[in-house]
């Protein structure tokens, strides 16, 4: 049986006590920390970065996964490892020379990752799948926690599996954006191995009893 590995999403998490939230997520069943950084021009909302990043990294010992929701990411890379970041992801919609990204955030010690949005096919990755460590496929448009889960999501996850396992790639599929409890056993039964998670996460009584019973979800 499968599960898959939880990922709560710190954008949705209280910032006035983000240490407090971190704690939550390390003493949980959640496999990663994820972590959205966005610029007020890819999307249009304006996150956080580096300083909080750096502060998150003092109290996390889980990976970091970090979503650049920017512009040009090329010009950050080297900075994001530095800070301690483990997986990096860069939107192919954001990248001018994406195999050139996904090379220099490997060569930089990272996992690589690459984000689609709704509206870009699986297939753009045709020529680059074997560069990523990681697609994180989007299921609401990036910016906003809180929304709905786009369904046509489902059919992307499953061509994306076609395409890793019929290359024998160990490539991540994470998906990313209104995943809940109602729609985690679709999401794995379509292939999906990460799932990000944030106000369903935050939102609910009991964050750690949330991420335990994400976590437990089986695909048949
Ligand atoms: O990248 C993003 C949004 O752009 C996500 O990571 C959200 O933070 C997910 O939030 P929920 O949809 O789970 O509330």
């Amino acid at each position: 049986m499968r599960t898959a590995k939880i990922a709560p999403s710190l954008l949705s998490a209280d910032f006035g006590n983000l240490q407090r939230d971190v704690e939550m997520v390390e003493n949980s069943q959640a496999a990663w920390h994820h972590l959205d950084v966005m610029d007020g021009v890819f999307v249009p909302n304006i996150s956080y970065g580096m300083p909080v990043i750096r502060a998150i990294r003092k109290h996390a010992s889980k990976p970091l996964d970090v979503h650049l929701m920017i512009v040009d990411p090329d010009r950050y890379i080297e900075a994001f490892a530095e800070l301690g970041c483990d997986h990096l992801t860069v939107h192919l919609e954001a990248c001018t020379h994406l195999h050139r990204s996904l090379q220099t955030i490997r060569g930089c010690g990272m996992k690589s990752g690459v984000a689609l949005n709704p509206h870009s096919p699986v297939s753009l990755l045709e020529d680059c799948l074997d560069m990523a460590d990681l697609v994180c496929l989007m299921g609401v448009n990036p910016g906003f926690g809180g929304q709905s889960f786009i369904r046509n999501t489902y059919k992307k996850i499953m061509e994306l599996r076609t395409m890793i396992d019929s290359r024998g790639l160990e490539t991540l599929i994470e998906v990313d954006g209104g995943v809940n409890l109602d729609n985690t056993a679709h999401l794995l039964e379509a292939g999906a191995d990460v799932l990000v998670a944030g106000s369903f996460v935050f939102g609910s009584e009991d964050p750690v009893a949330t991420i335990a019973r994400l976590a437990a979800v089986e695909a048949c």
